[in-house]
């Protein structure tokens, strides 16, 4: 398959390019469909990738190219989740989940006509991610897990051709966080989306995605890629069998090599 999201020798420095890189000689390429997992070292730059991918912040040198467009200002083909869900308090959860479609064009244009449609697809999109007749359930009357349910909702609900997850799971405990694992999977089977997430959680990278990525510590770029060949769907029952375990060890140790090299 072709490659979807292409950074090329990037190298990006914070406050208006004085000062030390964040990231430097940053390279890889995604390909569509794919999920990717990018780990590494606290502070290797994993959200100044996600930030040069989608055109939030612009490198100073290098390339980003997306969809075969170089990146120049923030592009709209992408959705996002963060660790946080950031649900406005006052909107029920269905509003909330229209939101990129207060923004997003086309879907502007066509909402206030088209609004009948939209919340359908918003209500099938709850549906899917197991919370079936929630939208009018206000953030605060729903648990941690429902509105990280939700926020993947919303970060979907414009239709992106690629989804960007900064440690969506990082706040959960560890059961729920494996419940939405089996969510994203499903989610990513379903819509061909291009997935690029970004995660401490090593066993959390090795059974959702096809490839993960190391990065160095500051400044980061790629040091190792794993191939993850496990046959999908994958059943959380892969997580305890040994090669699943001596695969997060395998990259465990790029991630303790990076950290002595610091
Ligand atoms: N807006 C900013 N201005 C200046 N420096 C920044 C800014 N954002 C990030 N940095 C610095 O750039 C480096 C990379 O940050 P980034 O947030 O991309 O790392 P990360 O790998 O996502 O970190 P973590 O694993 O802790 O979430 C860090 O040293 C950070 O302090």
């Amino acid at each position: 398959m072709s490659a979807f999201v292409e950074l090329h020798d990037v190298t990006h420095v914070y406050g208006g390019g004085v000062g030390a890189p964040a990231v430097e000689g940053l390279s890889l390429r995604v390909r569509e469909g794919e999920f990717a997992a990018i780990v590494g070292p606290s502070g290797c730059g994993k959200s100044t990738l996600m930030k040069l991918a989608t055109g939030l912040q612009r490198p100073k040198s290098g390339a980003v190219i997306v969809a075969g467009k170089e990146v120049v200002e923030p592009i709209k083909i992408t959705g996002m989740a963060f660790q946080n869900p950031v649900m406005l308090p006052w909107r029920t959860t269905l509003e909330n989940l229209l939101l990129p479609l207060e923004i997003v064009q086309p879907h502007r244009s066509r909402l206030r006509a088209n609004k009948a449609e939209y919340v359908a697809r918003a209500e099938m999109l709850l549906e899917t991610v197991g919370l079936k007749g929630m939208g009018s359930k206000f953030p605060w009357q729903l648990s941690g897990g429902m509105q990280q349910r939700a926020s993947l909702c919303r970060s979907l609900i414009h239709e992106p051709k690629l989804l960007m997850l900064d440690e969506p799971f990082g706040a959960l405990d560890a059961f729920t966080r494996e419940e939405l694992w089996c969510v994203i999977r499903d989610l990513h089977a379903q819509r061909g989306v291009t997935v690029i997430l970004v995660t401490h959680d090593l066993r959390e990278a090795v059974f959702l995605a096809d490839r993960v990525f190391c990065m160095s510590a500051r400044p980061g770029r790629i040091i190792a890629e794993r191939e993850i060949g496990f046959a999908r769907p994958r059943d959380l029952d892969i997580t305890y069998t040994p090669d699943f375990a001596g695969i997060v060890q395998e990259l465990r140790g790029h991630i303790r090599e990076a950290r002595a090299a610091a």
